[in-house]
Parts: C-alpha cells; sequence; structure tokens
C-alpha cells in the first residue's frame, strides 16, 4: 500500500476495486452461461430434436432447486454463517459442476449413451410435482434435455448464491463509500455478459460453417473455470481483509436463524422484495422472448449468405464495437477533467449509433435486441453514482417503473404497426430497447444497495436471499406464462402446425410422400409460425406489471419518508 496511514485492503481505493473487479468478472462469466441457449433455440430444435416446450422447460429448471427446494434460503443462511469468500468459492464449484453436466448432456458422446437411454425411459413422472403443473420434467422430453436441465437447476443454485455473495461482499468492502457505483459497476459487467452472449453464442454454434451446438456450451464452460479462478484469487483478499479487520463483524453479532424473523418484520424489507420480483418478472422472462417479438413484428430478412453483412467477420466487429461502446462509456464515469470525460461519452455515443446502423443492415434481431444490455453498461454506474452523492433511490424505482410500462405499451401496441416500414420499425424498435435499457439500469440501481439500509449488517446475507426467492418465483411463472398468453392468443397458428402435421401424416400413410417430405415441409411450416406471433398480450401482462410495481413504488416512498428509513439519502454522507 502506498499510504502508510491505511489500515486495511478497503481503505486502498485500488485493492477495494480489485476485489470488485474479480467479483464482477465472475458475474460477467456467470450471466454468459445463463443465457448461453437461449440465443440458439431455433438449432437445439434442429440438431437435438428438441420442440419449444422441451426448450422452455430446460429454461425453467433454472430457477427450480431455488424457488421448490428453497435452496437459495439455505444460500443466504450459509452466507451469513460462513463468510463471503466460503460462499463465493462453494457458488463458483457449484455452477462449474450444473455447467459441465449441461455441457455432457449436449454433447455427440451422449447421444447413443447409456445414459440417454436410461433418462429416455425414467423420469418421466414426479408424484406431486405433476399434478402442480412445477414438475422440470414430463413424459416424452428428450433425454439430452432432461440432463441438461438437471445441470441448468444445480447451476441455478451456484449463480444465485454468487449473486447474493457478490452483492453481501460489494456492502463488505464498499460499506459507506462508493457502495451503489461499485454494485452499478459489477451489474453493467453483468449486462455485458448477456450481450456478449447474445453475439458469441450462435458465433460458436455456427463456426466454421458447421454447426455444433456444443461448442457454445462448452465456451460458457469455460468462462465458468475462470470465474472459478476469479473466487479464488478473491478469497485470498478477502482473508487478508478478514486478518487486518479482525473478523469484527462476524464476531460482533453472530448470525442466528432466528435472525431472519426480524427480517420479515420489516415493511420496508417487504415492498422492496415485492417490487423487485414485479420489475424483475417484466424484464428476465421478457429477455427470453424479446429475440422472437422483435422477428415477429419488424419481418427482418436476413441478408444472402455470401453477402458483405451475412459474413461471419462482420459480426466480430460488430462486437468490438460494442466493447468500445461500454469501454468508453465506463470509463466516463472515472474521468476528473470534464473534457475528457465528455470525449469518452461522445466516442460511445457515436460507436453506439455505428452498432445500431450495423444491426439494422446485419437485419439481425439478436444484434437489435443486444443493444438493452449495451445502455445499462454505460448508465448504471453513473446512476450508482448518483445514489451514493444525492440519493433518490425510492424515486428512481418510481421512474424506472414508468419507463418500463411505456415501453411494454410501445412493443405491445406501436411496433406491430410498423411492420411495413423496414426502417421506421427498426429505429422505434431501437429507442424503445435503450429506453428499456435505461429502465433497467435506473431499478437495480437504486433497489439492489438500498437494501443494506433495510436490515442489520449480520443478516444481509439472509436479506438478499429472501429477496431472490422471492424474485425467482417470478423468474419461474412468468416465462411460463407468457408462453402460455401466447399460445392462448394465437390459437390459428398452432392449429396450422397441427394441421400440416396431420396432413403430412396421411400422405405418409398413403405413400404419396416420403417422411424427409413430411419432415421438411413441418419445419417450413414451423419455421413460419416462429415469427407469426401476436405479442400484444403477453406485453399488456408485462406492463401491468410494471403498474404494480409503480404502486408500490409511490407506496414505499411514502414509508421511507414516514420511517426514516433513509432511502432517497445518499449513501455517501
Ligand atoms: C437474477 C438475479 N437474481 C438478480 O436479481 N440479479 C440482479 C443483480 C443482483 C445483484 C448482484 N450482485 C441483476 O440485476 O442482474
Amino acid at each position: 500500500m502506498a499510504n502508510s496511514n491505511l489500515k486495511t485492503l478497503r481503505d486502498s481505493a485500488a485493492m477495494r476495486w480489485i476485489a470488485l473487479l474479480l467479483l464482477a468478472l465472475a458475474m460477467f462469466c456467470s450471466y454468459i452461461f445463463m443465457d448461453i441457449l437461449s440465443p440458439i433455440k431455433d438449432l437445439m430444435l434442429s440438431q437435438r430434436g428438441w420442440d419449444s416446450t422441451a426448450f422452455g422447460t430446460m429454461q425453467g429448471a433454472e430457477t427450480f432447486l431455488n424457488v421448490f427446494v428453497f435452496f437459495l434460503i439455505f444460500a443466504g443462511i450459509i452466507l451469513d454463517k460462513m463468510g463471503v469468500r466460503f460462499t463465493a468459492l462453494l457458488s463458483g464449484a457449484v455452477m462449474l459442476v450444473g455447467a459441465l453436466i449441461k455441457y455432457y448432456a449436449i454433447a455427440d458422446t451422449f447421444i447413443g449413451s447409456d445414459i440417454e437411454k436410461w433418462f429416455t425411459e425414467n423420469l418421466n413422472y414426479i408424484p406431486g410435482l405433476d399434478e402442480l403443473g412445477v414438475s422440470p420434467f414430463y413424459k416424452g422430453m428428450p433425454a439430452s434435455a432432461k440432463v441438461a436441465a438437471i445441470g441448468f437447476m444445480i447451476f441455478g443454485c451456484g449463480v444465485e448464491m454468487a449473486g447474493i455473495t457478490v452483492s453481501r461482499g460489494i456492502v463488505k468492502w464498499f460499506k459507506g463509500r462508493e457502495m451503489a457505483l461499485a454494485m452499478g459497476s459489477e451489474m453493467a459487467l453483468a449486462r455485458l455478459g448477456v450481450a456478449t452472449c447474445m453475439i458469441f453464442s450462435p458465433f460458436f454454434a455456427k463456426l466454421g460453417g458447421n454447426v455444433s451446438v456444443s461448442r457454445s456450451v462448452a465456451f460458457g464452460v469455460v468462462l465458468l473455470m475462470i470465474a472459478l479462478i476469479m473466487f479464488i484469487v478473491y478469497f485470498f483478499m478477502d482473508k487478508k481483509l478478514d486478518e487486518q479487520t479482525g473478523e469484527a463483524e462476524e464476531k460482533d453479532g453472530p448470525f442466528k436463524v432466528s435472525d431472519i424473523g426480524q427480517i420479515l418484520s420489516s415493511s420496508g424489507f417487504w415492498l422492496v422484495a415485492l417490487l423487485c420480483v414485479l420489475y424483475y418478472s417484466a424484464i428476465f422472462p421478457f429477455q427470453k422472448y424479446a429475440v422472437n417479438m422483435l422477428q415477429c413484428n419488424l419481418h427482418l430478412t436476413t441478408p444472402e449468405k455470401g453477402s458483405f453483412w451475412a459474413d461471419d467477420s462482420v459480426t466480430i466487429v460488430q462486437y468490438v464495437i460494442m466493447l468500445i461502446v461500454a469501454a468508453a462509456g465506463f470509463a466516463s464515469n472515472f474521468m476528473k477533467k470534464k473534457d475528457l470525460k465528455y470525449a469518452m461519452l461522445v466516442v460511445s455515443i457515436i460507436s453506439l449509433l455505428v452498432y445500431c446502423y450495423m444491426g439494422y443492415m446485419r437485419q439481425s434481431a439478436e444484434a437489435i435486441f443486444a443493444v438493452f444490455p449495451l445502455l445499462a453498461v454505460l448508465i448504471t454506474p453513473i446512476l450508482g453514482n448518483y445514489v451514493d452523492h444525492k440519493g433518490k433511490a425510492a424515486s428512481m424505482l418510481i421512474l424506472g417503473s414508468l419507463l418500463l410500462i411505456a415501453c411494454h405499451l410501445t412493443f405491445a401496441f406501436v411496433l406491430p404497426l410498423c411492420g411495413n416500414s423496414p426502417v421506421g420499425g427498426v429505429v422505434i424498435a431501437y429507442i424503445t430497447i435503450l429506453v428499456l435499457g435505461a429502465s433497467f439500469s435506473l431499478v437495480p440501481a437504486s433497489l439492489w444497495p438500498s437494501v443494506p439500509k433495510l436490515v442489520e449488517p449480520k443478516i444481509i446475507g439472509s436479506a438478499y436471499a429472501l429477496i431472490f426467492w422471492i424474485q425467482n418465483i417470478g423468474l419461474w411463472l412468468f416465462p411460463l406464462l407468457i408462453g402460455k398468453v401466447l399460445e392462448g392468443t394465437n390459437p390459428e397458428l398452432a392449429a396450422k402446425i397441427k394441421a400440416i402435421k396431420e396432413t403430412t401424416k396421411h400422405a405418409v400413410e398413403a405413400g404419396n410422400m416420403t417422411i424427409q417430405e413430411a419432415n421438411a415441409q413441418v419445419a417450413a411450416v414451423s419455421e413460419n409460425v416462429a415469427v407469426s406471433y401476436n405479442y400484444t398480450w403477453p406485453l399488456v401482462m408485462l406492463a401491468a406489471l410494471g403498474v404494480a410495481a409503480f404502486f408500490l413504488g409511490l407506496l414505499l416512498k411514502a414509508v421511507d419518508k414516514k420511517k426514516g428509513i433513509g432511502l432517497e439519502e445518499p449513501n455517501i454522507k
């Protein structure tokens, strides 16, 4: 340490930010794995014989153990009892184990194995869960999807445990300092992970012209190994800090399970938790359908093979531009000189415009949607900084909810009118996605740093875990509900698929068509159906969540004022 007056590692700004970088990089890698199959749903259907139900059930498995086996509650208790560094290592290892299982399920070696045979014949019915409609498996689910679901369930435990651990770690290193800026920066890197995944998962799957879905998952597994290394390095820094502080926090008031009652009796906690589940249910589940929603509304026409815009190298160039947007925007937060700060912002904004233009030329719904996390990368740290110095967290929650409502209503009612105006449609889509990105910065940047104001330090881990658990119920429920509302409000599309399946089946039975021809016809109709959905009602449902979040935000602001919780107060006084 350069300054001899510094007492502990966290008193050194450099050390604090290195600790944050380690935690944030681990979350960056985890968020990439979390959505690794989302942008290649079409390939999972064509390469592994899954259908939409198998895909949706496998994706939903991520929250299963957390929600129904209460793993997240245990994770919070482990965190408060064992501390940040132990739980960080544990979560890194759990994520990796889950990811390896998922990789094995998708790998070529799984096909034709005894394990595949066993899973095809077994695990079709879980008594009790089937009746409740919450089973992560069902009869007829492809064996690879069942094993991938098991892996994803385990990964889900690890990644949520990592989420609460990282939040607790940031509080430990930054409380009373730039805590919201640090949380905002960590989330910014996580958002960059989502954008990276949107671009690189399909890229690796299609690399070199031969399709391999397991290559994408392998990419994610390697990143999770890096995440574990980050947590190991963090382990030693955290240990050193505890040696310097004499583990004062833990010794002064050891955590007891009964302390959880204290959390549950706080009205502020409940309002924040409910606002969190409502808001995030309108964001993360939407993220899983957003690319398809754009395809359905914008009628994008992929550039012809061999053309400039269809080339793989353009994807890389676009990603590099994305990194420039993120790096310049992020760095502008830390520039002391005003000129340099504005110069960075201008570079970032110009790069963002170039990125948007390329997305339009490539007619790629994935690339268009990737600006969503990108704006959050830019402004979450700025807003975090604002919360640190000016406060206004409750007001930001209210504004974020209002923007969410406006965006979902624009997607629902304005975007469908633009289908025949390619440029107008894409411009409106970009603007709405960017505003949604701003909302997705306002709420997380103000919500997560508010939790330490609601509970005592020794139970922060459990408080984060309880909020995550309540939030996970929504993250489990709403992807299912979106799917159901979508099917329910577009009955003609399911009928179309049923009709072609029946027609081709009869034609094959009558000897008028080969099975290959029949499959090709079904695939052609399915492809057409996949981009023909009307998303109005699922989007109205998500806007309604925003309305409920808005009213809760108003209530929270009133409670904050009455009880003096300090949500509108700055973190640094
Ligand atoms: C999905 C996860 N439960 C979640 O809520 N993630 C938050 C970040 C929480 C803070 C992590 N240190 C998100 O906004 O991604």
